[in-house]
């Protein structure tokens, strides 16, 4: 039992003016010390007592009493709760918390942590944690630990799917369900399906884990790349750290008494000898966030992790649909038949499992597919969740037990079904008629998001994507098709000096994780990726999504464009259109019933002019500099291969490269080089040049129709263009809007 302390004077400080002392963090799963970075602090604070006031309109306030030198005889406030608080000294606000990256670890205690005591006291306290202060939660559904972490992070109400998905999963009542979610980007699937997941991993462990009580691997989510199964990783170990850091620290260590969750991120890109030894630790893993890919590679030789995953409780797929496609069919396939059930003999009676008959529903079939698979003896009771944005037709409607058992009768006929109806039947499904939560719409983007376009010939897409920044400036990203057009495009506009970072699959892990990190770090930051950052990544505030390209498809620009408007919040995504897509862009409109509802963006014509000529200079300036790279490269690679023949390309002998050659390629190098640097020089003054909008004069701020000196004097005006002002791409679109499409009485009015 924690001792009670002696009661001492205390004074009241605001929360800033506590004694925070800097905690050392130690990291010991995921994959968090290696993208971390150093960008996270932690300061945490002892002794003081937290009292919780509600005003009359029901908002939370909290008073902080410090213990004083003297002690006294004095009785403590009843509500007061003495507690240990941790906050983070770089980002304090809870809305940056919950978009953090990886270092906000599941692990920020040391390896060794102690099981604290005390959890009696611990235990009254989240008994008596007042749900009013969860509207939309059912009383006690969550454990009080999670509803903690909801408040502290400022998710007091489910997202619609979060609720569907809640009542389902969460409670007494909770029934043995396997979940198909489909609801739009942004709207909060990850903590949907991460919620009860963790719910029951803290009501089924009442202690912290331990060489002596290690951790069932309880769930498995399986995403499709890297960068999301990192995210969804770290957004749970966000809940997972502010629900075990609620209540009483009794040693000043920043942990509190309640349960926790071990959760390990199985990704490319890490070594792989470093999560074997992350998979291993003694105290075991609660949840596994992997790849396919990967995770196969390390199951294929472990035995030991293929039985964990076999007894499973939950199976998550988030983005399925992407998984099917990204071709990571086959490890896919191999992961999910250990997780098959064997036949009816392994399935146990378990008296207090669910009243669900979940054994034979299809058991020929079953016993037909159990002889193909690896090793079928998955955990008859596991629940198996799928998430997306955009679930095919095929998917939701085909879900039904009948309808699969159709589909197995149309295979064993020999039938070919697509890679989506291939996945379904590999999935087996424990319940006979799975939930299906559809809260799609049917334009499939979110309705705070606005959509425009600009029609261009192909060579002037650069030029609009130039003005679309430098007119709306913010957090932007700018989807591409191909890694070759990152390329061409991020020394063009790094010559222009716009703040680009690239980001696709042909980088390395490392060089994606800190790409990433510089776009969450700046407002102004541009990331020119391809579709591997289109699914799920959560960013938080980005401001707009252009897509260089027409998207091949619905899915595809659906997901690209929900990287913005996220979690409620505004943003615009643009589609540069050349002529020759406007067929693609047609069909694509028709299949989400938008042909006639994306809006012009509006331009500023009169400054495209001068935006073209730093555009054309940028281009010269990249021509330049890749002729001195192709230079340098063709010299080093010459003296790498006459190293590698044994040759002295200096030498008399080596008439294979004549000095006098060299003496030029040197020259045209350096020719080459100062080249760029001069054009670079002369772009640099050009970008200095303020850009006016036609009938503005710098000279004269009063001339000209524009009133931007009204604009100017009210701090409205665009920071880069004189004469305009400093309207977003949100307002002007919806403006364009409004303007296109009046509501339907202002048109019956006119
Ligand atoms: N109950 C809530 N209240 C407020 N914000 C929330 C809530 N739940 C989640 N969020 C926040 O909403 C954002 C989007 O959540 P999430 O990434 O889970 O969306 P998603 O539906 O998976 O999106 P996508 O389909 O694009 O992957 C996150 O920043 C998350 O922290």
């Amino acid at each position: 039992m924690r001792s009670a302390p002696a009661q001492r004077k205390r004074k009241q400080l605001s929360a800033a003016d506590l004694p925070w002392k800097r905690v050392k963090t130690g990291f010991v799963s995921g994959a968090e010390d290696e993208v971390a970075g150093g960008l996270l602090d932690f300061e945490e604070v002892d002794d003081v007592q937290v009292i919780t006031e509600l005003d009359e309109s029901g908002n939370k306030h909290f008073r902080f009493l410090v213990a004083e030198a003297e002690p006294e005889k004095e009785t403590a406030t009843p509500t007061a709760k003495p507690s240990s608080i941790k906050k983070r000294t770089k980002d304090t606000k809870a809305e940056q918390i919950r978009h953090e990256d990886d270092t906000a670890s599941t692990s920020a205690q040391p390896d060794d942590a102690e099981p604290a005591s005390g959890t009696a006291d611990a235990d009254q306290l989240l008994r008596e944690f007042d749900f009013a202060h969860l509207p939309g939660y059912v009383p006690q559904s969550l454990h009080p630990a999670l509803a903690h972490a909801m408040l502290e992070l400022g998710f007091s109400k489910p997202t619609p799917i979060q609720r569907a998905t809640f009542d389902i999963m969460l409670g007494a009542d909770a029934v043995l369900k396997d979940i198909m979610g489909i609801a739009q980007t942004g709207s909060g699937k990850t903590l949907a399906y991460g919620l009860p997941i963790l719910d029951q991993i803290f009501r089924q462990n009442a202690r912290w884990p331990s060489k002596e009580q290690p951790r069932k691997l309880t769930a498995l989510i399986l995403l499709p790349t890297r960068e999301l199964a990192m995210q969804v990783k770290t957004h749970l170990a966000t809940v997972i750290t502010n629900a075990s850091s609620a209540g009483i620290d009794t040693k000043g260590k920043g942990k509190g008494p309640y349960p926790f969750a071990n959760i390990v991120a199985v990704v490319g890109g890490i070594s792989v000898l470093k999560q074997r030894r992350q998979l291993a630790v003694d105290r075991g893993i609660d949840i596994i966030v992997a790849t396919p890919g990967r995770l196969w590679e390390m199951i294929d030789d472990d035995d030991d992790l293929a039985r964990k995953i076999a007894a499973l409780d939950y199976l998550v797929l988030d983005e399925a649909d992407r998984m099917v496609q990204a071709g990571h069919f086959v490890e896919l396939d191999k992961i999910l038949d250990l997780t098959r059930r064997g036949n009816s003999s392994s399935i146990s009676h378990d008296s207090s499992a669910p009243d669900v008959d979940i054994a034979d529903q299809d058991k020929p079939d079953d016993q037909a597919f159990a002889e193909q698979s690896v090793r079928p003896n998955g955990n008859p009771r596991m629940r198996t969740m799928i998430f997306s944005a955009t679930l095919s037709k095929d998917l939701q409607v085909n879900l039904s037990i009948p309808h699969l058992r159709n589909l197995r009768a149309i295979r064993k006929a020999g039938g070919s079904q697509g890679a989506i109806d291939d996945l379904l039947l590999k999935i087996d499904f424990r319940d006979p008629d799975p939930a299906l939560i559809n809260l799609s719409s049917m334009q499939g983007t979110v309705d705070t998001l606005q959509e425009c376009f600009v029609d261009c010939m192909m060579t002037e897409k650069d030029l609009y994507l130039y003005y679309f920044l430098i007119r709306y400036p913010g957090r932007t990203i700018v989807f591409l098709s191909a890694i070759d057009g990152i390329r061409r495009l991020q020394p063009i506009f790094k010559a222009l000096r716009m703040q680009v970072v690239p980001l696709h699959s042909g980088m390395q892990q490392k060089a994606r994780l800190r790409s990433l990190e510089q776009f969450k770090a700046n407002k102004h930051a541009i990331l020119l990726a391809t579709d591997v950052a289109a699914r799920g990544l959560d960013v938080p505030l980005v401001d707009h999504v252009v897509h260089y390209q027409i998207p091949r498809s619905a899915d595809v620009y659906i997901h690209r464009s929900g990287r913005t408007a996220r979690a409620g919040r505004e943003g615009v995504s643009l589609q540069l259109c050349s002529p020759d897509e406007k067929v693609a862009q047609r069909a694509l409109l028709r299949s989400i019933n938008k042909e006639k509802a994306l809006v012009e963006l509006p331009i500023e014509h009169s400054i495209l002019e001068t935006l073209r000529d730093r555009v054309d200079l940028a281009r010269k300036i990249d021509s330049a500099q890749h002729k001195a790279n192709k230079e340098t490269h063709d010299q080093d690679w010459l003296r790498k291969a006459a190293k590698e023949m044994e040759i002295d390309i200096d030498s008399e002998e080596s008439a294979s490269d004549e000095p006098s050659d060299r003496g030029h390629r040197g020259s045209r190098i350096r020719k080459a080089r100062g080249q760029a640097q001069q054009l670079q020089a002369e772009l640099d003054r050009l970008i200095q040049q303020p850009l006016r909008i036609r009938g503005v004069s710098a000279k004269y701020l009063t001339s000209g129709s524009h009133a931007f000196v009204d604009d100017l004097l009210a701090s409205k005006n665009h920071a880069a263009v004189l004469g305009l002002s400093a309207s977003t791409a949100v307002g002007d679109v919806k403006a364009r809007s409004r303007k296109e499409k009046p509501p339907r009485e202002e048109a019956h009015h006119a």
